[in-house]
């Protein structure tokens, strides 16, 4: 048994039911990776609402669990001849739940881990550590598939990740889906960036909304109104006389 009992889990999921969860990481590369930036992101999330936070590593999970919030941790990975890389080992579940993570996410697509290991393993070992299993889906058959093999939360993610284009809006088909054929909470995520995507979330039966990028990534928010400047810059643009 790892750091929590079975009413502790409980607990954590029952806490999060109907509300948002706040999804604090920052990308390789971004001014704002760094655990004491994601400390300072998660309390501001909780300070406006959120009632959970998703996070990425063992040091960001470990201080971010102090805040007294449930925490969905991940270990973001990228591992030679696999595309799998939300947690993609035992190991790292393991180390996850050690850092006091009631919930671990991990890549549940059905697609095969470079260590050979299966969902299946991953649950076990989430399990004896004393933590929940949110398996991180693309599809249908992969959050049955899922379920089967022990998931207790099952999250859309990964839809739009797998192949083709990154679609703009949020899979709220697949949430329905979800909503209607499983029997354990669904968990809304992927590109929610507005209060009408996370109320439709909740309409058709999510349990909670993850948010993450519309509220946790100022590089990428930033963009995006940069984007929106009137190109070529002119006197006339903006309403000036010449
Ligand atoms: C696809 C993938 O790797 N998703 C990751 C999962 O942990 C995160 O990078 C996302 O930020 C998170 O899922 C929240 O989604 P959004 O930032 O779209 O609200």
């Amino acid at each position: 048994m790892g750091l929590l009992g079975p009413s502790a889990r409980d607990d954590s999921l029952a806490a999060l039911r109907g509300h948002l969860v706040v999804s604090c990481q920052a990308p390789v590369g971004s001014p704002m990776r760094g655990t004491s930036h994601m400390v300072a992101m998660a309390e501001a999330a909780i300070m406006g609402g959120a009632a959970g936070i998703r996070a990425q590593g063992c040091d960001d999970v470990q201080a971010i669990v102090r805040l007294g919030r449930p925490v969905i941790g991940l270990i973001k990975r990228d591992e030679p001849g696999s595309p799998v890389y939300i947690t993609p080992r035992v190991d790292d579940v393991e180390a996850l739940a050690s850092s006091g993570a009631q919930i671990v996410a991990a890549d549940a697509t059905g697609r095969a881990r470079a260590s050979g290991e299966t969902t299946r393993q991953l649950v076990a070992a989430t399990h004896r550590a004393g933590a929940l299993f949110m398996a991180d889906v693309d599809h249908i058959d992969a959050a049955l598939a899922a379920v089967e093999a022990g998931a207790d939360l099952v999250g859309t993610t990964l839809s739009g990740y797998t192949g083709g284009p990154v679609p703009q809006e949020p899979d709220l088909g697949l949430v329905e889906e979800l909503c209607r054929r499983l029997k354990v909470p669904v968990i809304a995520e992927g590109r929610y960036r507005t209060p009408e995507h996370v109320r439709a979330a909740f309409q058709v039966g999510a349990w909670s909304v993850v948010v993450g990028g519309a509220i946790t990534d100022p590089l990428a928010l930033t963009r995006r109104l940069v984007e929106a400047r009137i190109q070529p810059f002119s006197a006339e643009s903006v309403g000036e006389e010449a």
